[in-house]
């Protein structure tokens, strides 16, 4: 389908209703955080400086599948990352990218577990998000940011950016934003707990979810 077809009225307005929802919760601050959604070959994705609070559904950006701009408004600095996740992840379908305060705060912390940003504290962490990697510090809109993303996407739906937020790509938006708001609960319930000991998910309680996951 090209994005310019039926489609894209429907996604847009999606895109709008979620960010709004996300912008009202405080789920990402001032102008921070963008959104896309994929069909077909090319990718409606919010425009570059704009609040989530109050994205105009006539005023978003479509991209091809290398990131590069075909119509609509200036693309998100991060287009180059979404369209790498969406490459990486064929079945993606909506993708997710917050500073919510909580998970930028676990991606500023010394001595991170780069392979395991967070421990699946709960079950909800582990079905949503799984294994959250941390991907090193790269500005924002660094083109070795998207090469890095894509490179670490193809093995994981979800990451953690160093000293800058999470991204997530699912196979529709809102799942996206599920597993985006179980990684600020799950970075809030880390740093609440502080130093006291904590008991993760064994490997046997994370497989045995695994296995419900799959018959489901
Ligand atoms: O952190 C950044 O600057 C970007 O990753 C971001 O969140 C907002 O950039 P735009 O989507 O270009 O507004
Ligand atoms: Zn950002």
């Amino acid at each position: 389908m090209n994005a310019h077809g039926a489609g894209v009225g429907a996604v847009a307005e999606d895109i709008a209703r979620l960010g709004a929802s996300i912008f009202a919760r405080g789920l990402t601050p001032g102008r921070t955080g963008n959104l896309s959604c994929r069909i077909g070959d090319e990718i409606v994705v919010t425009p570059t400086g704009a609040s989530l609070g109050s994205l105009d559904p006539c005023q978003l950006a479509i991209i091809d599948l290398e990131g590069r701009p075909i119509s609509g408004a200036q693309p998100s600095k991060e287009a180059g990352m979404h369209a790498a996740l969406y490459r990486a992840r064929p079945t993606a379908r909506g993708i997710v990218h917050l500073h919510s305060t909580h998970a930028v705060a676990v991606s500023c912390l010394a001595d991170l577990d780069e392979r395991s940003a967070l421990p699946p504290l709960t079950a909800y962490f582990a079905m949503r998000v799984g294994r959250l990697p941390l991907v090193p510090y790269f500005a924002p809109g660094d083109p070795a940011l998207s090469v890095a993303v894509e490179e670490m996407a193809r093995e994981h739906h979800a990451m953690l950016l160093a000293n800058h937020g999470s991204v997530v790509a699912a196979d529709d938006l809102l799942s996206a934003a599920d597993a985006a708001e179980e990684i600020e609960e799950t970075a809030r319930l880390r740093l609440l707990l502080g130093d006291s000991p904590t008991r993760p998910l064994t490997s046997a309680q994370l497989g045995a979810l695994a296995q419900r996951k799959e018959r489901a």
